[in-house]
């Protein structure tokens, strides 16, 4: 048997025709197990992977349809051809009805039941693969995200675990990458999703305001306390409290946070009540959280009530293609809120995109599409539409390349002069050099051309013009 090969299962209480059937399909490419009786049939369904069972209606311990029927209920994914007597057409059509793939009425002939079989296992194949497309939609990235790459399939592995518990989650990533929308995305996916979602941002808040924004106030407990306030541990009762930048916060106030996290009670500014606040924590920095508790910056007795679940966030560089899923989404909104007719990026556009190290991340790509939209027309997004330095030769150098970008593909001085015979003519010797920088690059042209310092748009004139024999002046 090879473990490859798809499993046909055969129902049939007569020994000769069990052993016949068997025969017909010994030139197929699939593994033929036989059994006798009913209850055998479901025995070995409920322990193998079936991917057709062909059924004699009439066994020694069951009817062939409650058989059917009783396949169907197990939920096994086996599809059924059903073998009936001649002239009963009832019956094989209550056995469609009950959900069987086909029937055959004896006696059939060896290509019959091979060619039926063959239908039945390429409807399986499919089968398995629509349910395979479908479950891999349903692991898509949750709530706002957008992004198939591999990192960011890790990050959704880690929301979805982390989600259905109350465990505080601190995401960690650079400036731009997405940090509050995974907080949201886990909060939507948490228990607590109807619950209130409330984001503070602890950089904007002005220090001697903090406490007040965090626990609340009643009013008159300092000047401008006009009137009593909730503050955001309250107002996210319930719910998923999201504290940014939390590396920004005082020690001060980290003090206070350590104690309502130990303790799940507020004390509103100028007020002795204790109110309880039932809220799970997800907080944020792009510092690095270890390095500032080294440095005295952040107590390490909260960073350590804090970092429960740490989810690090990829910079936009390290997300393979996200980069143009991101860029379509964008493209398409933008474009429509403007009225614009812009729907597409040129192959160039897409690869200085790709090729480009955004360091800025999702806020930045998200930045320019905005203002490429407000400022062009047409319909294709064209390299020119975008900003100058994502693509000039004093553009950051796109991601690291393998050796080309640090060394670029430049001749070295010969160490002995050339002899005549051995000059060749300047175009090859760029030839040479572009094709040698695409290759060192992985094939991607715009990291050559940032290697060899020249603009994407030179190289592509180049290749085109060794294709079309008709060089650039
Ligand atoms: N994967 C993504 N899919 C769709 N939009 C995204 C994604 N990541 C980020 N964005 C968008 O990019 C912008 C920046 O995201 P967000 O504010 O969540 O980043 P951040 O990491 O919290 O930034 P900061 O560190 O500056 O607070 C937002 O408009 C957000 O909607």
């Amino acid at each position: 048997m090879n473990a490859h090969q798809p499993t046909v299962l055969i129902v049939e209480d007569v020994p000769a025709l069990a052993a016949s059937y068997s025969a017909f399909l010994s030139r197929e490419p699939v593994f033929v197990h036989t059994v006798s009786n009913g209850a055998e049939a479901l025995a070995y369904l409920e322990r193998r992977p079936v991917a057709v069972a062909v059924l004699d209606v009439h066994l020694p311990d069951m009817n062939g349809l409650e058989i059917l029927h009783r396949i169907r209920a197990m939920g096994a994914p086996a599809d059924v051809i059903v073998i009936t007597a001649e002239g009963s057409v009832k019956l094989a059509v209550e056995a469609m009805r009950e959900g069987a793939f086909d029937f055959i009425v004896k006696p059939f002939s060896k290509d019959r039941l091979v060619v039926t079989v063959r239908n039945a296992l390429e409807h399986r194949r499919l089968s398995d693969r629509l349910e395979e497309v479908v479950e891999q939609s349903g692991e898509g990235p949750p709530g706002r995200l957008i992004g198939q790459s591999l990192a960011m399939q890790v990050v959704y592995r880690i929301l979805r675990s982390a989600a259905p518990t109350n465990a505080t989650v601190f995401i960690t990533g650079e400036s731009g990458v997405g940090k509050e929308l995974c907080a949201e995305a886990l909060h939507k996916l948490s228990k607590r999703k109807d619950g209130p979602f409330v984001p503070v941002n602890c950089a904007a808040i002005p220090k001697d305001l903090m406490e007040s924004e965090i626990f609340g106030h009643v009013k008159g407990a300092f000047t401008g306390a006009s009137s009593d306030r909730k503050g955001a541990a309250l107002l996210a009762d319930g719910g998923t409290l999201f504290l940014d930048e939390i590396g920004e916060m005082d020690l001060g106030m980290q003090t206070k946070l350590l104690r309502f996290l130990q303790e799940k009670t507020v004390q509103r500014v100028g007020e002795d009540n204790l109110r309880r606040a039932d809220v799970r924590i997800v907080c944020a920095t792009n510092r690095d959280p270890q390095a500032e508790v080294m440095a005295g910056r952040f107590r390490e007795d909260l960073f350590y009530r804090l970092h429960v679940v740490p989810l690090e966030l990829p910079p936009l560089r390290e997300r393979d293609g996200d980069v143009l899923l991101l860029s379509r989404h964008f493209l398409e909104l933008f474009a429509k809120e403007d009225g614009k007719a812009l729907r597409a990026f040129s192959p160039e556009a897409e690869a200085v995109m790709l090729a480009y190290p955004w360091p800025g991340n999702v806020r930045q790509l998200q930045n320019v599409i905005r203002s490429m939209v407000v400022l062009n027309d047409g319909d294709v997004v064209t390299l020119d539409m975008l900003p100058k330095t994502m693509w000039s030769r004093h553009a950051t150098p796109p991601a690291p390349a393998p050796q080309a970008v640090q060394a670029p593909p430049q001749a070295p001085p010969p160490a002995t002069p050339l002899a005549a015979a051995e000059i060749r003519p300047l175009e090859d010797v760029i030839r040479c050099a572009i094709e040698g920088a695409i290759d060192a690059c992985g094939g991607s042209i715009p990291r050559a051309a940032a290697a060899l310092q020249v603009s994407p748009s030179t190289i592509y004139r180049r290749v085109e013009g060794w294709r079309t024999g008709e060089l650039p002046k």
